[in-house]
């Protein structure tokens, strides 16, 4: 579903790149937590998975196609097929619930009966059933961010993609944003989340993938926040990352 090959992203030829040669792959279906120091490269490798940014190097291919041949006319479509969640949730403040989930369907053009439809289903699915005329100033911000996960997930992207959707909630209230992910994504659609939770990455017991200075230094499956890997103290932080590759 997502292929990075060989990729490396540099904003600045003075310092040392985002992403350095990363390569992985995550399968359709699969749920990976990302994670890694502030500055490791978590939000660089999303974004370069919805071509918001290009690859300096190496390729990345979102279902199939390899991004740096969709043209600009077509990014749109490949956006489509993924979702996005942010830490500060990104609603549109004079909208309700129902209209702000609504506003993703109406800009891809869906017709009113469904739209109808359609925004009561997925708000069940994420728990705010009832609380389709509430503005939001009136939910919590773990609702607030139901309501964008509910905004991601209404075109069914094959791809939901959420960075630290839980860093500016309270360990319960993460809980359960961490509990509607993983129904999204034991409905089929894959799920990459950027975080610093250990609480929950060590509760889940999925994939991890480790970035440090832009390299992969760890790719576990049922795995914890932290490596269990000793780590070999005289060695530094690249040459170790070199090692484990
Ligand atoms: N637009 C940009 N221009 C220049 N450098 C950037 C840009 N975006 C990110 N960087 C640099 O690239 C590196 C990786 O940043 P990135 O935002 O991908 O890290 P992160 O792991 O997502 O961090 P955080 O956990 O703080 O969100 C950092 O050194 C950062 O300063």
């Amino acid at each position: 579903m997502i292929r990075f090959d060989t990729v490396t992203k540099v904003y600045d030829r003075k310092s040392r790149p985002a992403l350095d040669k990363v390569s992985l792959e995550i399968d359709r279906g699969e749920f990976a937590f990302l994670v890694g120091a502030s500055g490791s490269g978590k939000s660089t490798f999303l974004r370069l998975v919805l071509k918001e940014d290009r690859a300096s190097s190496g390729t990345v291919y979102v279902a199939g196609q390899n991004v740096a041949h969709i043209s600009s006319w077509r990014v749109p479509k490949l956006r489509r097929g993924i979702g996005v969640v942010f830490q500060d949730f990104r609603l549109l403040p004079q909208k309700t619930v129902f209209a702000n989930v609504a506003f993703a369907m109406q800009v891809i053009g869906s017709n009113r009966s469904v739209i109808r439809e359609t925004v009561p289903e997925v708000l069940k699915t994420v728990g705010l059933q009832g609380k389709e005329n509430r503005m939001p100033h009136e939910l919590s911000g773990g609702e607030q961010q139901r309501v964008a996960i509910a905004r991601a997930v209404v075109n069914k992207p094959g791809i939901l993609l959420a960075d630290e959707p839980t860093g500016n909630l309270d360990p319960e209230t993460s809980l359960g944003i961490m509990k509607v992910l993983d129904k999204i994504n034991q409905n089929g659609t894959t799920v990459v989340m950027a975080t610093h939770d250990d609480d929950i990455v060590n509760q889940y017991r999925k994939r991890v993938i480790e970035l440090r200075n832009g390299v992969i230094v760890r790719d576990e499956a049922k795995a914890l926040y932290t490596s269990m890997i000793p780590k070999v103290e005289t060695v530094d932080a690249t040459e170790e990352a070199g090692d484990q590759k």
